[in-house]
């Protein structure tokens, strides 16, 4: 990776990596057989089907790939499998390292560093903990400073129970090792506005909450990680690039049936659905999940599973009359 000095910003003689942090990343669910064994062959075939329909990168060891339920070695296998498909892409490689132990993230992000194939690591707000706005600076501080790697800030209060405002966000991004904000606040509301305005170069936005994530793009994210583009991938990436490239009436549908498909993706805890529509396909061994999810019910996955079929970008209403009357309908 490619290391710049920033402009007027950031701290005298540190510098922010150039990471390319556009377009789609797609969270890898961790595919295991029924009886709860990882299935290596299955998710290395999920990793380069993903890089090989759209996808920017990979992130591996979300909450999407049940990173808490995992041994210390299945996920060291994890990040094998995924370094492997991304390094034959040339794509990034984002790995989840959540914990409210500082020490001990820190331990973990120097052990990704020095295996050489990580971009970057997706770093929540401590959960749990509530250690505060000031004690989260200095949480994401310290890993930013003695982690060696790059980081992407994972702002999902929902789930951490930590809300971080614009401002700690934007102070955050100061950090020269700091290099985006996957943001997954549940709201798309004038907090993102200010934020998508205000900051600063080389800090991406990254959206992480997949039913709104149309209207976050048209607003000027500058991509997503979405637990469901591993349904579906190129579709979700279409749309990034449909956004990108100012494409709004097209994006607008893609983005309305898309959003269709996340919620009911969603319907469940997350990766249940996924797992059950990921298997109903044929992709997985198994649709099997480890304690405390229990797999999705069948009428759950059969919802989601037919809206996964779907066509990329149905046509407008007019031409679809059109096209009824040239077939006679
Ligand atoms: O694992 C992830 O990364 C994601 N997890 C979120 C969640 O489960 O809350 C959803 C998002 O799509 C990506």
């Amino acid at each position: 990776m490619n290391w710049i000095y920033r402009d007027g910003v950031g701290q005298a003689g540190r510098m922010k990596p150039e990471a390319n942090l556009t377009g789609l990343f797609v969270p890898l669910v961790t595919p295991f057989t029924a009886d709860l064994h990882l299935a290596e062959d299955a998710l290395a075939a999920l990793a380069d089907e993903a890089l090989s329909a759209g996808a920017q990168g990979l992130v591996a060891l979300g909450t999407t790939a049940e990173a808490a339920t995992l041994t210390t070695e299945e996920r060291q296998t994890v990040v094998r499998i995924c370094s492997a498909a991304c390094r034959a892409h040339g794509a990034p490689l984002i790995v989840g390292v959540g914990t409210n132990d500082t020490a001990a993230a820190l331990t973990t992000l120097r052990e990704l560093a020095r295996s050489g194939d990580v971009t970057a690591a997706l770093v929540p707000a401590p959960p749990y903990t509530r250690p505060g706005e000031a004690g989260t600076l200095a949480h994401f501080t310290a890993l930013a400073e003695h982690g060696g790697l790059p980081l992407v800030v994972y702002d999902i209060p929902y789930r951490t129970a930590q809300p971080l405002g614009t401002r700690a966000l934007n102070t955050l991004g100061q950090l020269p090792e700091v290099i985006g904000v996957k943001y997954a606040t549940g709201a798309i509301d004038a907090a993102t506005m200010e934020l998508l305005g205000s900051s600063a170069p080389g800090f991406a936005v990254l959206g992480g909450d997949d039913a709104v994530i149309s209207p976050l793009l048209a607003a000027g994210a500058h991509g997503a990680v979405l637990a469901s583009a591993n349904v579906r991938t190129a579709d979700f990436a279409e749309l990034i690039s449909l956004w990108h490239s100012d494409a709004a009436g097209p994006a607008r549908r893609l983005g309305a049936e898309l959003a269709r498909l996340s919620a009911a993706l969603f319907a469940e805890p997350n990766p249940t659905v996924i797992k059950g529509v990921l298997h109903a396909q044929g992709r997985i061994p198994s649709p099997a999940v480890r304690l405390p999810l229990l797999p999705a019910s069948a009428d759950s996955v059969r919802r989601a599973a037919d809206l996964a079929t779907g066509s990329a970008v149905p046509p407008p209403a007019a031409q679809r009359s059109a096209v009824r009357r040239l077939v006679g309908q």
